[in-house]
């Protein structure tokens, strides 16, 4: 996650700074450039001179750097000082043990994470944003971190604006500023003359980061990165995002376990202080149990086993932006999707074209097919529609146009063709029919009265029970001079007739569907389309189609009232982009985790509003900078392979959290209070710090853990209550066997203080790391059993701490190899605590009725 920790620095001088006062000529000047694009060459040595186009300065983490950050904590300064202080008063070997454990666990902390991050980093840079720019004299796109001043951009519809520009040329251009300048509606910018000075005046100029609504514009780039007017932190391309519960909840459970920590620490170097044990001993063992008690390895764990679940995913085609919202993705309870692309398939094509008497006559679309080529609108409507009359827009000249928006749900465009001037709008049924006064019925014009208008509507909906959805053109011949059209210009209009485009639910939709069912998570559609549409395509997809919501009825609820329809209702239609987003949100307020799937600049204030936003490779800007994940392939398969993937790796975060809570607290619990109620050290400081990183060790192989298919049939939450609770069952019992341990030392084998260290380093090595294979799953352990790698990593901890005591190493850490009787007291004391674990594990995982989470049907 990106801190913008500096005010953003601008750089330039004062006359660049408000460029939009300036001609491009000067401004072009002051950059050196021209208005053609630049070269290749010169690119590259402007981002040379002026760096990157991003929100932060490229800071690639040297392993230097990372090992420095872990080396200073707390922690490991006060190890690296008692080291020294061990050498300095004559311990050497000590001294020198704790510097390298030290050395140890920091080396292996860097490597691992160092390499998931530099993963992880990979993946999400392939699907960084494009830009379009001009370089070479052609039109390409490049990242848009490596624009720069001078470039040329091309931004249309759906993009969000990579960098502060001067536009040059600009057709029916609107963007919205709301995060930048608080301005709630799009603004027009067009090229020419600011208003005034400041950036809100600023009528031809664009600011990186706002969103492009409507249209298309060419602007000369000016500002970029840090050296813009808004700077970073507001807009759109800010990478920034809230902590979700997940990493919030885990960072308490962290600070918790700190505190913890330090309380216990304190109590027990006070208490050893007073009963007047030597200082600097009781020192250095509060040191090395404050080393074995903090969670040194959640941050590391979390990281590497998000980002292999990361890497898993992408292989699974699904691209990870936010690492931590692999857990949000296993929590969600309710997906809701946009239609097209997802449902159907993106491979619209026109299926009739029907005049407004319902004949069929291929002029609807043609006029249509016009439209869409000289408006340069790129839904996939338009896309069939160019497909469906190839030529069209031969010797038609496009003179001014309205661009389509989703709230007016419609567009036009003026042209002149072999009909001379001509308005063509083109929109949804309802909100077109609604314009027209007049309709051509077999080549001639007639008059438009409401109940022809009702039939033209009805044709439209019968057309929908057949599966085809419709849009409707209208056209009006333009008398005067032209201009840029404006909503005032789109009236009286004679109604064309009808476009039906075929678009057919995916084959795999409803198995993809019922398999997310089975999987706890419910499917609703959310579309901009008519509600007769969205309902046959529910009740092919297998979904609730009984009811279907439009965006009036929405529209007619309250807050409330809302929050219980969406519960039961799966499909919605004629919704606005703010109405997706207040669905999302009323789902949310009922206790769902709901993710949100879509492609287009409507569906980005929902992407936004989920907890979890999935969009897909090639879908407009916004959408994709809105979503913490994108799809490689548009496909409800793919995002059920996604949430497999997604709780398959918070169990396995789950799982060390649990050993952390329980079995390693247990046991740094019971060495504290040995501590003051033995007249000797329970272990040496060198050897706590040893078990420690012998246990860290057991368990690196936890992120690569099977995960049987039964953990993964349920969303996963993360339940800190839960957590507490097992806990509080698991950590008592390990300390209880610990205190058997202690009494068996001494009373029964009177063991001396060097032979009640090792026996107790032995026992508690053991207890800890054989533990792992019976928390780690919910069921038997010997049903479930561990990946190969969890398997050596644990075992081959287990056998180096084994075999110790045994070596000439064993002697430096102050070990001595205790008789055969104590061996076997040992071993059975581990039997029976790892039975008792198993034992009550079932009463750690009893269930509370819990309301978070889950959705109710
Ligand atoms: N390019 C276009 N030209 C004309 N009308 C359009 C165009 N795009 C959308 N519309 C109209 O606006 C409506 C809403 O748009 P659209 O269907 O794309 O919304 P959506 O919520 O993304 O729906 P979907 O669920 O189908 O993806 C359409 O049903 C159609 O009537
Ligand atoms: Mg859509």
């Amino acid at each position: 996650m990106n801190v913008i920790d500096a005010p953003p620095q601008d750089k330039r001088s004062d006359d660049l700074r408000t460029f939009w006062v300036q001609t491009p000529e000067v401004v072009c000047t002051r950059l050196h450039c021209g208005t053609a694009g630049l070269t290749s060459d010169d690119a590259q040595r402007r981002l040379a001179e002026y760096g990157p186009n991003s929100d932060v300065e490229a800071r690639s983490v040297s392993p230097t750097r990372a090992i420095l950050r872990r080396l200073l904590e707390p922690l490991s300064l006060i190890l690296l000082a008692a080291g020294i202080v061990s050498v300095a008063t004559g311990d050497g070997v000590g001294g020198s043990i704790i510097v390298v454990i030290l050395m140890v666990s920091i080396g292996l902390d860097t490597l691992q994470e160092g390499h998931a991050a530099k993963t992880a980093e990979i993946l999400r840079r392939s699907v960084a944003l494009k830009a379009e720019v001009r370089r070479d004299g052609a039109f390409r796109e490049i990242e848009v971190d490596h624009v720069v001043p001078g470039d040329i951009l091309r931004v249309r519809a759906g993009d969000i604006i990579p960098a502060d520009a001067l536009i040059l040329e600009s057709r029916a251009f609107t963007a919205g500023e709301a995060a930048l300048t608080g301005e709630p509606y799009p603004v027009e910018k067009r090229a020419g003359p600011a208003a005034g000075a400041s950036p809100g005046e600023a009528s031809n100029a664009l600011f990186r980061g706002a969103v492009a609504q409507t249209g298309e514009a060419l602007a000369l780039a000016v500002g970029t990165g840090r050296n813009t007017v808004f700077g970073a932190a507001a807009s759109a391309l800010a990478q920034a995002q809230e902590p979700s519960p997940f990493e919030r909840d885990l960072h308490q459970f962290g600070l918790m376990i700190a505190r913890l920590t330090l309380a216990l620490v304190l109590v027990v170097l006070a208490t050893r202080v007073l009963l007047g044990r030597p200082a600097l001993d009781s020192l250095m063992f509060a040191v090395a149990l404050a080393v074995g008690l903090t969670p040194e390895l959640l941050p590391m764990i979390t990281t590497v086993t998000l980002a292999r679940g990361a890497m898993r995913m992408a292989r699974r085609k699904v691209i990870v932006k936010r690492l931590a919202s692999i857990h949000d993705l296993g929590a969600m309870t309710v997906l809701c999707t946009d239609k097209t692309g997802t449902l159907t398939s993106a491979e619209i094509s026109l299926a009739r074209s029907l005049d407004a008497a319902g004949t069929d006559d291929p002029r609807a679309a043609r006029l249509g097919a016009v439209a869409a080529d000289l408006g340069g609108d790129r839904g996939a409507l338009d896309a069939a529609l160019v497909a469906g009359s190839a030529d069209a827009a031969k010797g038609w000249t496009l003179c001014g146009r309205h661009a389509f928006d989703f709230s007016r749900r419609l567009g036009s465009v003026l042209a002149i063709g072999p009909e001379g001037p001509l308005l063509i709008v083109k929109g949804a049924p309802e909100a077109v029919v609604a314009l027209c006064t007049a309709q051509r019925r077999g080549g001639a014009i007639a008059p438009l009265d409401e109940t022809q208008r009702a039939a033209a509507l009805d044709r439209v909906h019968a057309l929908a029970r057949d599966g085809l959805r419709t849009i409707a053109i209208a056209s009006r011949p333009w008398s005067g001079a032209t201009h840029e059209v404006e909503a005032a210009d789109e009236r009286n209009l004679i109604f064309e007739g009808l476009c039906a485009f075929a678009d057919p639910p995916k084959a795999t939709a409803a198995a993809a569907i019922a398999r997310l069912g089975a999987a706890g998570i419910r499917l609703k559609i959310l579309s901009g389309d008519d509600p007769v549409v969205v309902k046959r395509l529910a009740g092919l997809v297998g979904l609730n189609a009984e009811t279907v919501l439009s965006g009036t009825d929405i529209a007619a609820l309250s807050d409330d009232a809302l929050a219980v329809r969406v519960r039961s209702v799966d499909a919605y239609g004629r919704l606005a982009p703010d109405q997706k987003s207040r669905i999302v949100k009323a789902l949310q307020a009922g206790g769902a985790v709901v993710g949100y799937l879509g492609d287009g600049i409507n569906d980005a204030p929902a992407l936004k509003a989920g907890d979890i936003g999935l969009s897909v490779a090639g879908a407009t800007g916004v959408a994709q900078a809105a979503a913490d994940m994108i799809l490689l392939a548009s496909d409800l398969e793919v995002v059920a392979d996604g949430v497999q993937e997604g709780r398959r790796t918070f169990v396995n975060i789950l799982k060390y959290v649990r050993m952390g809570a329980s079995s390693n607290f247990g046991n740094m619990l019971s060495m504290a209070v040995a501590s003051i109620a033995l007249p000797f050290l329970p272990m040496l400081p060198t050897q706590i710090l040893l078990n420690n990183l012998l246990y860290d060790l057991s368990e690196v192989g936890i992120p690569l853990d099977d995960v049987r298919a039964e953990a993964t049939q349920r969303p996963q939450v993360w339940d800190m209550p839960a957590l507490m609770r097992f806990a509080g069952v698991m950590g008592p019992l390990s300390s209880l066997f610990d205190f058997l341990t202690f009494g068996a030392l001494l009373f029964v084998f009177h063991a001396t203080p060097d032979q009640f260290r090792t026996a107790w380093f032995l026992e508690s090595m053991a207890t800890q790391i054989l533990v792992i294979f019976i928390i780690r799953t919910n069921g038997r352990p010997w049903r479930d059993l561990p990946g190969p790698a969890l398997a050596v990593s644990s075992l081959a901890a287990l056998l180096v701490a084994l075999a110790l005591p045994f070596t000439p190493l064993g002697d430096w850490f102050g070990f001595v190899a205790p008789p055969p009787g104590m061996l076997a007291g040992i071993a059975v004391v581990v039997v029976v605590y790892l039975v008792c674990a198993e034992v009550l594990k079932p009463l750690a995982l009893r269930r509370r009725r819990r309301t978070r989470g889950t959705h109710r049907r």
